[in-house]
């Protein structure tokens, strides 16, 4: 079966300040330097890059509240992106958002929402981001954005783009988890979400986690958003991450996932984020994102 190659527009999203380190705002450069276009046009895809969207530099701006570090500025952007996002889907292409930091995911699904009676989402991850300013550990906004998107946290992340939730937990999929906080367990089983740990992919292996993860993402659903967080990944392959955890997904086991999405033809929008050159080695974890994003988007073998 061939796939429908929807035409692609790439949005770039330098934000830092939802992350407690610098560097995953040259995210988007790094991957863009792995060639990115390039082999997405040698996928037979048609591709228009929009550039960046602009992010204020933390240096410039002051945290005025510690349990949400940045929250105007981050919530502006993730306004300007949304509506980005929702054009992209308008004019009928294929929005592919980088990142970043794991923030960003707050105005990527609202826009990617925004076009959808109901959407389906399937989060990697080593961590659940389902804190709340009474939950959070660090402050951090990138530790949030699964929370907003169900509709938990600050109303000015929750409201992006005028609406909520973007998501129904039975809809949700979290993959490659193994650092949890104790208020994100809570939330887990409050809400019911599936959540497939290091564990579970261990005993049944990613073939089978993604079957059910297909099943429970396109369940009743007319779209389904990709949110990858490149930490989600083992830091032996993606070691270009600024919150590394030990024991993640290995190479192929990413792969196969993004394989046999493509093979599902469901994606209506995706997005990779929190890669970090500072943090790199020689780009590795930009290239293994470009990699991940051409296996999403249908490359084969054979
Ligand atoms: N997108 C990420 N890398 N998130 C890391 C979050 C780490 C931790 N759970 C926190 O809330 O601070
Ligand atoms: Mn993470
Ligand atoms: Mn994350």
């Amino acid at each position: 079966m061939v796939m429908e190659k929807k035409p692609v527009t790439v949005i770039g999203v330098p934000m830092d300040l939802g992350a407690g380190r610098r560097g995953v705002d040259m995210g988007p450069s790094a991957i863009r330097y792995a060639m990115l276009k390039e082999k997405l046009i040698q996928l037979g895809y048609e591709v228009e890059d929009v550039g960046n969207l602009h992010v204020p530099t933390p240096e410039t701006h002051q945290v005025v509240d510690p349990r949400l570090k940045y929250l105007k500025e981050i919530a502006s952007v993730c306004e300007t992106l949304g509506r980005t996002v929702s054009e992209t889907v308008e004019r009928g292409r294929f929005p592919l958002v980088l990142g970043g930091d794991h923030s960003i995911a707050i105005g990527t699904i609202a826009g990617a929402a925004k076009h959808r009676k109901r959407l389906g989402l399937i989060w990697f991850d080593a961590h659940g981001d389902l804190n709340t300013r009474e939950t959070t550990p660090s402050g951090n906004i990138h530790g949030m954005p699964l929370a907003v998107s169900l509709g938990y946290g600050h109303p000015d992340l929750v409201n992006c783009l005028g609406f909520t939730p973007k998501v129904q937990p039975e809809n949700v999929v979290l993959i490659g988890i193994r650092d949890l906080d104790e208020g994100e367990r809570k939330l887990i089983r409050q809400l019911g979400i599936r959540v497939f740990t290091m564990h579970d992919i261990d005993r049944l292996g990613m073939g089978a986690v993604m079957e059910e993860a297909l099943e429970i993402v396109t369940r009743g659903t007319d779209g389904v958003h990709l949110s990858l967080d490149l930490d989600g990944l083992d830091p032996k392959d993606a070691p270009g991450v600024g919150t590394p955890v030990e024991g993640g997904l290995t190479y192929r086991e990413s792969h196969l996932a993004m394989e046999m999405l493509a093979e599902a033809n469901v994606l209506t929008s995706a997005e990779f984020v929190e890669v970090n050159p500072i943090l790199d080695n020689g780009n590795r974890t930009a290239k293994v994102a470009v990699a991940l994003i051409e296996s999403a988007l249908g490359k084969q073998v054979i």
